[in-house]
């Protein structure tokens, strides 16, 4: 039997005027905790030789046993074809399908798999989910998901797949790599996909959400080395508030209000931004000021705003001059949740931003508030 568990961050992406480049990786979990075949009497076993991580492992599973969701019969079936079986432990996941040819992380994992010729998990694996990173709300749920999905198909069949071919693989399913670079490495990063490649970009993503069995004829695509990105160093105070309204917004939509063609103004505006922004993270001569300046935008979040009521109440009034300890705020993602990175007063800056959504929202909608890391280490795959 073997036991492993895959621990993936949240993210937030773009940073303001970062649109598909920039992001960062926070303290929020997507936790896989996988057992591969059967041991019956480690399973059974309740003495001090079982290590904690083990224990863990065989904790989550029973946990998941009191938490069974009703199954479509159509699940048993595909459990069986590709030996793995798949549990939610979060009630706020519940709408997402437990098949592993519809299931994100599975779907990922078996594309990963074909990918080598493997055509299903080696021996029955029971995948227990536990999942903190709220699904569409711009913290990169779907960006998890992916990556958990590559680093599971890894572990179940010792790939020893690269950085590089994490990163590839994950550029299959979406073809931003904002989202998936911090998730993998941690801390803030900057990414770029490469354009020395003859492939067509439709080739490159967008299978997101489609069965498995249509994936078959682009498994033969050279995926590797199409990612390049660089970990920015930044000043260690820095956390991230984060206002998650109640409710979702798929990033398929949100990227549906954006214009085609931009005016220069609107580039240049965006470039030189990102240019100071990218150095004004770092911890020598710190400015809330510049970094407050330089997260504005015009790419993105004047598209977006309308459907994020509260948005422009905060991103107006919220500034560094009246805020103490605020260093920038923006839409985190595709939204529809807001973030303000800030070095100190964060349950300050936390209620505040409550209160302009409350008021904003007209009781429509709730919004929650956290105060979040920066976690330097990315995605953790630990062996029991
Ligand atoms: N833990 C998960 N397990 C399975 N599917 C997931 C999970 N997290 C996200 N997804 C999929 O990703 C979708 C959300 O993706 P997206 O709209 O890009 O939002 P986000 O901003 O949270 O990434 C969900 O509706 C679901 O289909
Ligand atoms: N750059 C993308 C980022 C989407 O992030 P998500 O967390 O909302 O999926 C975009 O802005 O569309």
């Amino acid at each position: 039997m073997s036991l492993f568990k895959i621990r993936v961050p949240g993210t937030s992406a773009n940073m303001g005027p970062g649109f598909d480049c920039l992001g960062v990786s926070l303290s929020t979990y997507l936790n896989l905790y996988v057992k591969m075949g059967n041991d019956h009497k480690l399973e059974s076993d309740n003495s001090d030789s079982m290590s904690a991580g083990q224990r863990e492992v065989l904790d989550k599973i029973s946990l998941s046993e009191k938490v069974l969701l009703p199954k479509n019969p159509a699940c048993a079936a595909e459990d069986q074809q590709y030996n793995c079986e798949l549990r939610y432990l979060n009630c706020a996941d519940n709408n997402v399908p437990l098949e592993p040819c519809q299931n994100l992380i599975t779907q990922v994992a078996l594309y990963v798999l074909r990918y080598y010729k493997i055509e299903k998990f080696p021996q029955m694996t029971l995948i227990v989910v536990d999942n903190s990173i709220p699904l569409s709300r711009g913290l990169g749920s779907s960006a998890a998901a992916i990556v958990s999905g590559v680093l599971l198909a890894n572990a179940a069949c010792n790939l020893n797949l690269s950085v590089d071919d994490i990163k590839g693989f994950c550029l299959v399913f979406e073809c931003h790599p904002d989202n998936t670079t911090p998730a993998i490495v941690g801390g803030i990063t900057a990414s770029f996909v490469s354009d020395d490649e003859n492939l067509p970009i439709s080739e490159k993503c967008a299978l997101h959400n489609e069965n498995i069995s249509a994936l078959k004829n682009n498994v033969a695509i050279d995926l590797l080395k199409k990612v390049f990105h660089v970990n920015i160093d930044y000043n260690k105070d820095l956390k991230a508030v984060v206002a998650i309204p109640k409710f979702e917004l798929s990033t398929h939509l949100s990227r549906s209000v954006l214009p085609k063609d931009y005016k220069i103004d609107s580039i240049v505006y965006n470039l030189q931004r990102i240019a100071v922004l990218i150095s004004s993270f770092r911890k020598e001569n710190f400015s809330h000021e510049v970094m407050y300046k330089s997260m504005k935008d015009k790419i993105h979040q004047p598209f977006r705003k309308h459907l994020v009521p509260g948005l422009s109440n905060v991103i107006d009034e919220m500034t560094y001059s009246n805020t103490p300890g605020l260093a920038g705020v923006c839409l985190s993602g595709a939204g529809p949740t807001t973030i303000a990175f800030c070095t100190e007063n964060f349950d300050d800056i936390a209620s505040k931003m409550k209160g302009i959504f409350d008021t904003a929202s007209e009781g429509k909608f709730e919004t929650e508030v956290l105060v979040l890391d920066i976690v330097e280490d990315g995605s953790v795959t630990e062996f029991y």
